[in-house]
């Protein structure tokens, strides 16, 4: 008879195919089998009936600034805020850790510290900045999930923006490596000016901020990334759309054959200005907060399906660095990569009607695909990796800035309403988060990008 490490009974699956009742199995850190009733026994047996059972969330945009500035976050305490959160994996951004993720060297020193302390499964994102074209093969050759580049300044001194030509060769040289790249979409030029305006004048509040980055900027920054990976043949992902018509954009291109995609944010999809302006410098972030049209256009393309992918974006600093009463010098970057999937769960399933299987799709299964990390990640299939989170979708809760795991317990969501309580997080079916406490040690792997 079947031996199992775990065997879960009647819980209810949730993949991007459906939502069904089933047993699930799992050996190895793998899941082995999926049945009604599952013979067999196995170590530790439990009833789950009732909870929902997702794929491990796998968030494709976090700063966890680790080596050189692991006071603002840190791989161990960002990673046990992930599964807290349902979250299973992530994908480092290069920037905001010294040094930045540009070189081999650099990614090594990286990876050492992710593997050291990460709680759950880790990929890396190498930088593409003027001066670092020849490096692009050495990061490939590392296993970067992917190449990203700042279209306007990064608030990073050591991660420059790229200049036309840098973004143009270097989307030549990625697309020779298999490499997708990835951009902070918003136009220097006008995101500067309209700064340095406000700023000379001592408009310097949270309204002057939110115009200083209108959508004409991100509008004609996605633009031109579209233009340039049609002509290099470069894959492209546009990092945190906030805008509507942003997302329109990258939907008519891919619509002519660019392989473009991109991604929202929580905190596009359930704030808004006025909450930005109620809530101050935690839910300061570039692209701004829009207003509650433009919100409402985002939830329409991701019911419709032009937005595939939802990541945290998560950008975490000491709370000192949010304070100060010119908007346009506190750190921009919000916390919130805990709250993802609640998020999803709550403003989305249960106001917008989001359907569990897109969920599971958009936090997930397409994730994996988009940026080809191995096709055991991201599914709730037999042969796939054990990760998974269990959900009690009929708790709800208001979320204190105790249950926080950053490093600095700071959210724009605190005091929220979240439905869909996470009960369980299992990393290749080892229990990581179990009733509110972290009960593993750190053992994240890194994944790479396998062949495009
Ligand atoms: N240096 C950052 O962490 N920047 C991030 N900050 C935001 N989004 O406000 C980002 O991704 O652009
Ligand atoms: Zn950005
Ligand atoms: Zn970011």
């Amino acid at each position: 008879m079947a031996q199992y490490d775990l065997l879960l009974r009647h819980g209810t699956l949730v993949t991007a195919a459906g939502v069904s009742q089933a047993d699930l199995a799992i050996a190895d850190e793998r899941i082995v089998a999926i049945a009604s009733e599952l013979a067999g026994s196995a170590s530790e047996e439990i009833d789950v009936s009732g909870l929902h059972i997702f794929p491990g969330v796998i968030d494709a945009h976090v700063h966890f600034n680790e080596p050189g500035r692991t006071h603002w976050e840190g791989f161990a305490t960002g990673t046990r805020a992930l599964a807290a959160g349902g979250t299973t994996a992530f994908f480092d951004m290069p920037l905001n850790s010294t040094p930045p993720t540009l070189d081999a060297a650099s990614f090594r020193l990286k990876q050492q510290a992710a593997q050291a302390s990460a709680y759950v499964d880790f990929a890396l994102w190498g930088g593409l900045v003027p001066g670092n074209l020849d490096r692009l093969e050495e990061l490939a050759e590392c296993g970067v999930i992917g190449l990203k580049a700042f279209m306007s300044n990064s608030g990073i001194d050591d991660f420059q923006a790229v200049d036309d030509m840098t973004l143009y060769e270097g989307m030549q040289r990625a697309a020779q490596l298999g490499l997708i790249v990835a951009v902070h979409a918003e136009n220097n030029q006008i995101t500067s000016a309209l700064a340095r305006r406000a700023q000379e004048q001592g408009r310097t509040g949270v309204r002057d901020y939110l115009a200083s980055r209108p959508v004409v900027a991100e509008l004609e920054a996605i633009e031109r990334a579209i233009l340039f990976a049609q002509e290099t043949g470069c894959s492209l992902h546009i990092v945190h759309v906030s805008s509507g018509r942003g997302v329109r954009l990258v939907a008519a291109a891919r619509a002519r054959g660019v392989d473009v995609s991109c991604e929202t944010c929580p905190h596009y999809l359930v704030l808004t200005e006025d909450d930005v302006e109620a809530l101050g410098a935690v839910a300061k972030c570039a692209p701004p907060i829009r207003s509650q049209m433009e919100q409402e256009a985002l939830w329409q393309h991701l019911l419709s399906g032009n937005i595939p992918m939802v990541a945290s974006d998560h950008s975490p600093a000491p709370a000192d660095m949010k304070a100060g009463s010119d908007f346009f010098q506190v750190w921009g970057g919000i916390s919130g990569c805990q709250s993802l999937l609640q998020l999803l769960l709550t403003e989305g399933h249960a106001r917008h009607h989001l359907a569990l299987p897109l969920i599971a799709s958009i936090t997930a299964e397409y994730v994996a695909r988009r940026f080809h990390v191995s096709p055991q990640k991201g599914r709730i299939a037999p042969g796939c990796d054990a990760d998974l989170v269990l959900v009690n979708l009929q708790e709800s809760f208001s979320l204190q800035a105790s249950d926080l795991l950053y490093r600095h317990a700071h959210s724009p969501y605190v005091g929220r309403k979240l439905s869909g309580r996470v009960l369980r997080t299992l990393v290749r079916g080892h229990t990581v988060f179990l009733n509110g406490k972290i009960v593993a040690t750190p053992s994240g792997h890194l994944l790479k990008a396998q062949g495009r």
